[in-house]
């Protein structure tokens, strides 16, 4: 194709980094940071120029010249809720990055990564279906509480293309089915699809299940008590829910794996929570088979933990009598923000502009 595309995702202790020649992968390479580097900065866009230097200095040592670079696509943040697709970065989006208007998150400092050096080339910089996706009805805003709405907060990213592959594959489009997805990484995220649109998505940043590192929905008043408590900071609080939840709370490991093989050898603490993260999920794909009043297609597990058939096969016994379970392990965010750039670049979508409308806020 011709069509050198750069693609950026960090994450919270790395920035991943692809080339991308129209579809086809060049390379990918996995930019460890340095945690005690990473812990000066204050704030996750503090990191910019730090992450910068570091792709920079990636793309030099497997000695891809810059020049050849004709478009670079990031993984979007936090933003103000968006409906799904590909953004130009514009001077809205970055403004709203850097207050973290939707909160903190690692990927919020890619769009700055991508507009600066996309700036310092004259090219075209995106990003595409960012954390902040928001297709929900407003049904699913309510929370029960005045003053607190339901967010929709996702890995929209991976979570639209396993959908675009299984269509793909069947050869339909997105309008003609209904899915639900849990993404089971670090964090997890469980969306039901109505034909196309994310109605609904719960992920264990603010509710849902729990996930190796953090702690979903919790039980209210026990939460206000811990608040209130003294011991803790409002940051450490914050730490304690989204970064040490979850599994790493109770068995101080977020890596599954490890705790699969622990339960395996007889350690009965970690049998349980690996059946209550099991059972949890379960339980959230239930409730989005209500959301989809039952007319289920198919219910897809993603992410790393979707590499253990044994986890798998644990959830699907539960919910396999909903729909058919379709198990795509581990993510391709580095092929779905690719391919989103070829659909933009051969017309077969459009390009958003970020900050005209935002509909669904
Ligand atoms: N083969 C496997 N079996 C069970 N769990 C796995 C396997 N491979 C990866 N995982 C788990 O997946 C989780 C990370 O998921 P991943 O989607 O890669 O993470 P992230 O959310 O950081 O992108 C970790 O808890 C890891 O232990
Ligand atoms: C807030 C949902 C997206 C998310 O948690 O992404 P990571 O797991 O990559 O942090």
């Amino acid at each position: 194709m011709g069509l050198y595309i750069l693609a950026i995702n960090p994450g919270s202790t790395s920035t991943k980094i692809s080339i991308f020649d129209g579809e086809n992968e060049v390379f990918t390479e996995n930019i460890v940071h340095n945690y005690e580097e990473l812990k000066k900065f204050k704030k996750v866009i503090d990191q910019q120029d730090y992450r910068y230097k570091a792709v920079i200095n990636a793309l030099k040592e497997r000695r891809f010249p810059l020049d050849k670079i004709d478009v670079i696509v990031a993984r979007g943040g936090i933003m103000r809720p968006v409906r799904a697709g590909t953004y130009r970065i514009n001077e809205k989006m970055l403004e709203d990055l850097k207050n973290a208007v939707g909160g903190e998150h690692a990927s919020n400092v890619s769009a700055f990564i991508a507009h600066r050096l996309a700036k310092e080339k004259g090219i075209p910089a995106y990003v595409v279906d960012p954390v902040s996706v928001d297709e929900m009805e407003d049904v699913a805003r309510i929370s029960g509480l005045f003053g607190i709405d339901r967010k929709s907060l996702s890995h929209a990213l991976n979570i639209r293309r396993v959908v675009y592959k299984i269509v793909q594959e069947l050869g339909k489009t997105p309008t003609e089915l209904n899915f639900i997805v849990a993404h089971l990484g670090g964090g997890i995220s469980i969306a039901a699809i109505e034909k196309g649109r994310m109605v609904d998505v719960e992920s264990s940043n603010c509710q849902g299940p729990f996930s190796p590192e953090r702690s979903g929905g919790l039980p209210i008043l026990e939460l206000v008590e811990l608040c209130y408590s003294g011991k803790y900071t409002k940051e450490e609080i914050k730490r304690k829910l989204i970064q040490e939840g979850g599994l790493y709370s109770y068995l101080g490991t977020k890596d599954v794996k490890e705790v699969e093989e622990r339960a395996q050898n007889g350690d009965k603490k970690s049998a349980l929570l690996l059946d209550a993260m099991i059972y949890q999920i379960a339980k959230g794909i239930g409730e989005m088979a209500t959301v989809l009043k039952g007319e289920v297609d198919f219910i897809v597990l993603t992410g790393g933990i979707a590499r253990s058939e044994r986890i798998c096969d644990a959830i699907s016994e539960r919910v396999e009598f909903i729909a058919p379970v379709r198990r795509i392990p581990g993510e391709e965010e580095m092929k779905a923000l690719a391919e989103a750039v070829c659909r933009v670049m051969k017309g077969e979508e459009e390009v958003l502009c970020y900050g005209e409308e935002f509909q669904y806020v």
